[in-house]
């Protein structure tokens, strides 16, 4: 048994749910504050944060689904949208055993943030289920999702809020999803939600999008800190959508993927990986590390000697615990949230360029974006077409970061939300609500 796994089946689930409590209300006092120094920086009165520090509209639903056994279990479902002032809301849903309001109000904020560094016409959004979809079946998740759609459909739509993948989230998930809503409806409505297959209206490059985002950031920064890409060392932690396409990206781009890791540890050898072959035998939750004898932890690899960090897994991994020993020279974010708010300074001071997750990862919603405007327009286009125009976005908007961070002497992370805030609190101004 890993690292992560083992550690957390050695706790009850009440040690668990309390755990994620405090997680989550970290996670969301962290976004808050960050907004807040944004806000102060930018020079907004006091209302403008009231107004942006909570989603101006949360739903919690109850789901009873019947299971497979013929039992009724009934689950908690979530919904927050952060701010609308710039357009519909629009972010993933989760399923996660752990998952809580504060973290996915946390997210929809992240949302909102991400929206508007990419200068995208919505505000953020998020929602979640708290389950295990490990442990359920292909028809009682289909039961399930359909059941979210129905306890949401009020406050969803392709012009109020749209939902997309996250966590546990597929495209499958999303075309139930979708049909949920159409026959609630009673009509084809395909723009409700994205990450939906291609032949239901998927986008060409949607699949790849999150990575193909991370690695041009990466592109971005190695040329601002005068590093090779042929060559240079990268780790990258996680084996999933994210974690598993960049490091394929980074090994085409001539990159030297040293380390890479799951939720049961990691592999690590300074000749560099095998890229495609351990993609080959991974499997479907990004698992494939416990195939190997000589692995070592998750946090013996983020210490490890190398140019390129991207930590692609999960929340809260490099800490001021550890933040004094990462020896990356640049670190970006695939994953939302794994640098807490003390190693970001920590990181800061010590000359590591830190690309922010709300950067970073915006490639995802960026294609979904692409993806809503096919399916109002009706007409698709070409996976060319839809690289060149992400392509053109990501640049402008690392470079926009950039140089906000470096005129207002600032870390990366408060020169995004500073980019980021500005046209949501300009909005809401101009609508006259602040
Ligand atoms: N997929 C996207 O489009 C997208 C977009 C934006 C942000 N993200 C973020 O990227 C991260 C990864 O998402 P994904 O879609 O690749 O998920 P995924 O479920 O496909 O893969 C997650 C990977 O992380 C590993 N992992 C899980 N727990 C771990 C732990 N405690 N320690 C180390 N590794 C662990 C898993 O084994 C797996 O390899 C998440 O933080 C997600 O919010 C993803």
């Amino acid at each position: 048994m890993g690292d992560s796994v083992a550690k957390e089946n050695e706790k009850s689930t009440a040690e668990r749910e309390r755990d994620a409590e405090k997680a989550g209300a970290e996670l969301l006092a962290a976004t808050q504050r960050v907004i807040k120094e944004a806000l102060d920086k930018l020079g907004y009165p006091e209302q403008v944060y009231e107004l942006l520090e909570e989603p101006i509209r949360v739903l919690t639903v109850r789901i009873p689904v019947r299971m497979d056994d013929g039992s009724v279990k009934v689950f908690t479902g979530y919904r927050a949208q952060h701010n609308d002032a710039v357009g519909p809301t629009k972010g993933g849903v989760r399923f996660h055993p752990d998952v809580t309001l504060d973290e996915v109000k946390a997210l929809s904020i992240w949302m909102s943030i991400k929206c508007g560094i990419m200068d995208l016409p919505y505000g953020g959004g998020k929602g979640a289920i708290k389950c295990d979809p490990r442990k359920m079946s292909f028809r009682e998740l289909e039961r399930l999702s359909r059941g979210y759609v129905r306890a949401i459909s009020q406050i969803v739509g392709p012009a109020k809020d749209i939902p997309a993948p996250d966590v546990y989230t597929n495209s499958q998930i999303m075309a139930w999803m979708m049909d949920e809503y159409s026959r609630i409806r009673e009509f084809d409505s395909p723009a409700f939600i994205t990450g939906k297959p291609l032949v239901l209206g998927g986008s060409r490059g949607r699949e790849t999008a999150t990575a193909k985002g991370v690695t041009i950031c990466i592109r971005e920064a190695a040329k601002k800190r005068g590093i090779n890409l042929e060559g240079a060392r990268v780790i990258v932690q996680g084996f999933g959508n994210a974690g598993g396409y960049l490091a394929k990206f980074m090994h085409d781009a001539g990159a030297k993927v040293i380390a890479i890791s799951d939720a049961y540890g990691a592999l690590y050898d300074p000749n560099g990986l095998d890229i495609d072959y351990l993609l080959d035998r991974r499997d479907s939750f990004g698992t494939v590390t416990p195939l190997f004898k000589n692995t070592i932890t998750n946090k013996e690899m983020l210490e490890l000697d190398c140019d390129i960090l991207v930590p692609a897994a999960v929340a809260n991994q490099i800490t001021k615990e550890n933040a004094p020993n990462i020896k990356a020279k640049i670190i970006v974010e695939a994953a939302n949230g794994p640098t807490t708010y003390e190693a970001t300074k920590i990181l800061t001071e010590r000359g590591i360029l830190l690309v922010p997750d709300v950067l970073a990862s915006a490639g995802g919603v960026t294609v979904s974006y692409f993806e809503w405007v096919q399916n109002n327009q009706g007409y698709y286009w070409s996976e060319e077409e839809v690289e060149r125009k992400l392509e053109e976005m990501m640049v402008r908007a690392f470079e926009n970061v950039y140089q906000t961070a470096q005129s207002r002497k600032v870390d990366m992370r408060l020169a995004a939300y500073m980019v980021g805030v500005r046209k949501m609190a300009e909005a809401a101004r101009f609508r006259g609500w602040v």
